[in-house]
């Protein structure tokens, strides 16, 4: 079993997200989540895998719980909005939410969401594996509204949560980490949210 907890601003897609993977679900409305905990089992190189995928409220009022539901944590996705600059630039925070909640060395993914908004992305490729590149992290973008990228985030996270397993922690070599971004969407949109 692995350990996996979403972060990230509020509305940017944390709950799509996590039913996308595990029901093949859209949600079109947003509920603000406190916390819920999905499941799915998936096959990583010949390896059952059960994913218990931690869903966490975006709201500031609820932030006192997230060393909480990060304890004894194999992975985290950081998700921002790529509509959505601030939701980006809070990232740095989640970053070290993370660091100082989770005991040993989490996975970290950095998780661009909304991708299906192409007039309205603002937050570029470059900018996203930029960050995870000096961050250490994972770096992919995604849609959880058409289920683009969805799958292949949180299997990356669980092919490098057993890479560590068995190699141990520091085992990772993010010279090579991966980048999955649109690499035609680069350029920021005259849309462009602040
Ligand atoms: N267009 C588009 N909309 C999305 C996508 N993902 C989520 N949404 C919408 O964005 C809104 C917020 O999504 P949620 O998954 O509830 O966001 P959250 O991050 O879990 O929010 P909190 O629980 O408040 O932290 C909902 O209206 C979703 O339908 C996406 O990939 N594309």
């Amino acid at each position: 079993m692995m350990k996996l907890t979403m972060v990230g601003d509020s509305f940017v897609g944390k709950t799509s997200l996590a039913l996308q993977f595990t029901q093949d679900f859209f949600p079109h409305d947003h509920k603000p989540t406190i916390t819920d905990i999905e499941t799915r089992v998936l096959n990583i190189e010949g390896q059952d895998v059960l994913f218990q995928i931690w869903d966490t409220a975006g709201q500031d009022k609820f932030r006192s719980l997230l060393p909480l539901y990060l304890r004894g944590v194999d992975g985290a996705l950081l998700v921002y909005d790529v509509t959505k600059q601030d939701s980006f630039k809070n990232i740095l925070t989640w970053i070290s939410e993370v660091r100082k909640a989770a005991s040993g060395n989490p996975v970290m993914a950095l998780v661009g969401n909304k991708t299906d908004l192409k007039d309205y992305k603002c937050v570029t490729t470059q900018d996203g594996e930029q960050l995870a590149s000096e961050q250490g992290m994972i770096f992919i973008e995604t849609s959880a509204k058409s289920g683009h990228n969805v799958h292949q985030a949180f299997f990356e996270v669980g092919k490098e949560v057993l890479k560590r397993t068995k190699n141990g922690p520091g085992s990772t070599d993010f010279t090579d980490h991966v980048k999955v971004g649109d690499k035609d969407k680069n350029k920021r949109q005259s849309g462009c949210c602040s």
